[in-house]
């Protein structure tokens, strides 16, 4: 297990605020320089596309930038693993997300951080953005609240609203378990598995897991409280009891005894080394909170030598990170101009990303990671978000699902006509 060189706080403070503060600027698309461009691009002619706009909404995906941008939208209640810190303390993370969306899918973003901490609020806020953009990616905002926040969004609101920290997670969280699951030779309908963590981000993980064909019986869900059992009266809510098991294990440590597989969408250290020990074989530890994952990976390898690990964070082999997911997701649901992200969707992007860890490396990937070699096996069970082939084969299986599945208002017939689009956005790709 290589670990990359730890970033200190002073050079993360330093990269925020030099050379100015924040992660991105936003830059005119069109010339801008004199009169002639001043009356073509405010009043008299931009008249003639409001009107134009007025009579066909459609034509908004002609005349602005509707059909690229996507909104990330938190109250910051879940700001990574570090807990409530509200809206503008989750900001850096936000902007994080924006600038994530253009770099490796092209897509124009903004972080809106709203000060709006009840589900009423909150929805009540976000409902009337629409017209702005092609999407809502929704960031960070804490279970059980982002469940109902997201059902209702997106029964308001015509395009995708996606809660990133149940979706994407979940999608990337499947895709490297179906890799997991082939590299240590298991099977997948009889892993047994247990998710520590059971707001947007475990629901979301065991729901999806399951839909692959993951047993309930076998999925044990952990909070803060213990085992999420049958007949569990404290902290409980729909989701949870829709996930509750039959079961007499009630710790953490009574629940991982035995399993093939340990994720972790709780908190920093929650997983212990004497814990890991008492695992089956060739486990497969996923320690996804960030900054900080439930185990270090130099622990987790010290209990055993056998285990397969990942984590959420950019420094070690096997980043199970949503990264890996809301670009490519939302590329595909913005050139179909989808009006949501539905199951279809999620699951073909989880098995494109799986099918992609199988091919060979490009040689980028190695320069980016400083690595001579990368193959698929234990320490290479998913792609790096710098893969470049990532916006093709993922955004093109997403158009397709969001086609096959009838959510697709544009539909995509010339493939390699996507193809070269796809390289344009990327080529061209610019945050504004
Ligand atoms: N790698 C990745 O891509 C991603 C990682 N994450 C990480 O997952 C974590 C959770 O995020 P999210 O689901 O959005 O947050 P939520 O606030 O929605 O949920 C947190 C859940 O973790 C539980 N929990 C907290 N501490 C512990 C603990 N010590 N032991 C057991 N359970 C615990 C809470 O229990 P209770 O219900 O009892 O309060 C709750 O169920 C964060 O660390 C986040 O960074 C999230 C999204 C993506
Ligand atoms: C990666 C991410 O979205 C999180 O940790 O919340
Ligand atoms: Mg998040």
């Amino acid at each position: 297990m290589q670990a990359s060189k730890k970033v200190t706080q002073e050079e993360a403070n330093q990269y925020h605020s030099d050379p100015t503060p924040g992660k991105f600027k936003i830059v005119p698309t069109k010339p801008m320089n004199n009169q002639r461009d001043l009356s073509l691009a405010y009043s008299p002619g931009v008249a003639v596309p409001c009107l134009e706009i007025h009579a066909n909404p459609e034509k908004a995906f002609d005349y602005t930038n509707k059909g690229n941008m996507v909104a990330v939208i938190s109250n910051g209640t879940a700001v990574l693993g570090l807990g409530n810190l509200g809206a503008l303390a989750g900001k850096p993370v936000m902007e994080g997300k924006s600038v994530l969306f253009g770099k490796f899918a092209g897509i124009n973003s903004i972080d809106l951080c709203v000060d709006a901490y009840t589900i009423d609020e909150f929805v009540n806020c976000v409902k009337f953005l629409g017209p702005s953009f092609g999407g809502i990616n929704l960031e960070d905002i804490k279970g059980p609240d982002c469940f109902e926040v997201e059902e209702r969004l997106k029964k308001l609101m015509n395009i995708p609203v996606f809660h990133d920290d149940q979706h994407g997670t979940a999608i990337i969280c499947l895709a490297g378990l179906i890799n997991a699951c082939e590299s240590s030779g298991k099977k997948f309908e009889d892993l047994r598995i247990v998710c520590n963590g059971a707001g947007a981000a475990g629901i979301a993980c065991v729901n999806l897991i399951q839909t692959y064909g993951a047993r309930k019986e076998n999925c044990l869900m952990v909070d803060t409280r213990g085992v999420i059992y049958q007949g569990r009266t404290e902290g409980m809510n729909p989701q949870k009891e829709g996930l509750a098991v039959d079961t007499d294990r009630r710790t953490l440590a009574d629940a991982v005894r035995d399993a093939d597989v340990f994720i972790g969408v709780s908190a920093k250290g929650a997983l212990t080394k004497e814990m890991v020990k008492t695992m089956a074989r060739d486990p497969i530890i996923f320690a996804m909170a960030n900054p900080d994952p439930e185990i270090t990976p130099e622990d987790a390898r010290e209990a055993r030598d056998d285990a397969i690990i990942a984590t959420g964070r950019s420094d070690y082999p096997n980043q199970i990170n949503n990264v890996l997911c809301f670009p490519f997701i939302f590329r595909g649901a913005l050139d179909t101009r989808s009006s949501q992200i539905n199951e279809h969707m999620k699951m073909a992007a989880a098995k494109a990303i799986a099918a992609l860890a199988r091919e060979p490396v490009p040689k980028e990937v190695l320069q980016a990671y400083g690595r001579d070699t990368m193959e698929f096996g234990r320490e290479y069970i998913i792609p790096t978000p710098f893969d470049p082939r990532l916006i093709y084969v993922v955004s093109k299986a997403v158009a397709k699902a969001a086609m096959e599945s009838g959510v697709a208002r544009v539909q995509i017939t010339d493939w390699d006509l996507y193809d070269q689009q796809l390289h344009d956005r990327i080529k061209g790709s610019q945050i504004i």
